[in-house]
């Protein structure tokens, strides 16, 4: 945030709403007028800021916020954002959303050449760079930086002088300015951190831009012309809140959709309609109203549980399901349960849910899933990076139908999902990076490349069409 006396507070709330996109660790730093100050943490943002002191010490009229999804990088304090550098020319704060696929290769070079890195984070490479660029002044050094960084990126960073923002020339990552009454200046992963604060969405970066906030406004210029939009298709499969808009496109409406498709590709002889909270509802709700078969309410979810799937451990996600769902008994007993979730990836879920059901009295489980069959990992972003973790990638449908136990299992087609999304552009897979389902990488892997050859070869020809 730029330009604002509540920036600090308000950064804080922005921070609560994009919460669901990283609980491993929080942090914000915040412009007194004089210089850059942080506090930061491990956990969720109450947790971080549990005492109130630790958000007042932090007063100014610009902020920079982040949550932590770690996807390279171990958990260690260093590696939680805001990232602050103390230059004697004065400090800048750096946050990423995304993964650099060049990381490991630049830093070993950076090093080579006398860099002395403070984390083991990806994200830190891009301040290195800005500062070994001799270009004439900090937008041209970050310019030049972000043409040396491969990957996913969404970069925002805060210097006494400005707020920076930008996205990798393929848009993997979104990244929206909207405007507050005051004249302050907000840039957030999702619209919905845009409406917490009050403000109103004035642009969102198209892949390969760059905006520089400064009191003179706002400059949106393009630091390459190699770009082509891939937006993450997970985005609006499961990461984004249903309330933002990304591209234009609502990310509830596009789950409905997605439901509503796949009840016509792939329909099921059910007696109710069941989601799995969270992210999932959207998409049963569609495949329900589709169907025509009766949307149910056969789980809950605690509220104190948060997501998942981005939980850094599978001890740690296989813990969090079974306390976060429980079924209804006298909803689902004796029914033919047709349970639809937003994505199969690593199968945790489905393993405990199914079972769950079971338990309750369900007849028969058809499990449904608004997406594709997840069979590659996405170095990208999503901290799924090799195929040994992921369902799909090791096992047939029909084997998976088989070790979920259920009466049957289909996935959503990826002509489906594109359709269901429905962007406005000419670029391929209308506009979505759908690598993960595919296996066409719209990039180099880089440093990834090597491995991700070797840990393919492995697999079972049967799922996996590119090995
Ligand atoms: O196959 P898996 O490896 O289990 O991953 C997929 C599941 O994880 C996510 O839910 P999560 O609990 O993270 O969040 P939600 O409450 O927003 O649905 C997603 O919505 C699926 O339910
Ligand atoms: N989305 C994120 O929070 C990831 C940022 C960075 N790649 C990290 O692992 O810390
Ligand atoms: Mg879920």
């Amino acid at each position: 945030m730029w330009g604002d006396p509540n920036a600090v507070a308000l950064t804080h709330l922005g921070l609560h709403t994009l919460q669901h996109r990283g609980q491993e660790g929080a942090g914000i730093v915040g412009f007194d007028g004089h210089t850059l100050r942080r506090h930061r943490g491990f956990g969720l943002v109450s947790q971080v800021f549990a005492d109130p002191a630790d958000l007042t010490a932090l007063t100014g009229s610009a902020a920079l916020g982040h949550v932590r999804y770690a996807t390279a990088g171990g958990k260690v304090l260093e590696n939680v954002q805001p990232l602050l550098f103390r230059f004697s020319d004065g400090p800048v704060a750096l946050a990423h959303n995304g993964n650099l696929t060049n990381a490991v290769s630049l830093r070993a070079e950076l090093e080579a050449n006398g860099a002395i890195f403070q984390s083991t984070s990806d994200t830190e490479c891009l301040m290195h760079l800005i500062r070994r660029s001799h270009a004439g002044d900090f937008t041209a050094q970050l310019k030049a930086a972000l043409n040396q960084v491969h990957g996913g990126f969404a970069f925002a960073l805060l210097t006494p002088s400005g707020l920076y923002a930008a996205v990798d020339p393929h848009g993997f990552r979104p990244l929206v300015i909207g405007t507050l009454a005051s004249g302050g200046v907000v840039v957030a992963s999702e619209t919905a951190a845009l409406t917490a604060v009050g403000a109103t969405l004035t642009h969102e970066l198209a892949p390969g831009e760059l905006a520089v906030i400064t009191d003179a406004g706002i400059a949106v210029s393009a630091y390459t012309t190699q770009t082509e939009l891939a937006i993450c298709s997970m985005e609006y499969i499961y990461f984004a809140r249903p309330d933002s808009v990304i591209h234009g496109v609502n990310i509830h409406q596009a789950r409905v959709r997605m439901g509503e498709r796949l009840a016509a590709e792939q329909p099921a002889a059910g007696d109710i309609v069941v989601g799995v909270p969270n992210s999932s509802l959207s998409a049963a709700m569609g495949y329900a109203r589709a169907s025509g078969i009766p949307y149910e309410m056969g789980l809950v979810k605690s509220q104190y549980v948060a997501r998942t799937f981005i939980q850094p451990t599978q001890d740690l996600r296989e813990r969090s399901v079974r306390l976060k769902l429980s079924a209804i008994s006298s909803v689902v007993a004796r029914k033919r349960v047709i349970l639809v979730d937003d994505s199969l990836v690593r199968g945790t879920t489905a393993i405990q849910l199914v079972r769950l059901l079971k338990d309750a009295g369900a007849a028969a489980v058809h499990l449904r899933i608004a997406s594709p069959p997840l069979r590659f990992p996405c170095f990208y972003g999503i901290d799924i990076q090799t195929t040994a973790e992921l369902m799909a990638a090791n096992h047939t449908v029909a084997d998976m139908k088989e070790l979920l136990g259920v009466a049957s299992l289909a996935f959503l087609s990826t002509a489906g999902l594109e359709q269901a999304v429905g962007l406005t552009t000419t670029a391929p897979h209308g506009g979505l990076c759908v690598a993960y389902f595919t296996g066409e990488y719209p990039t180099p892997l880089d440093d990834y490349e090597v491995a991700y050859r070797a840990e393919l070869a492995t697999l079972h020809p049967d799922v996996n069409v590119h090995a």
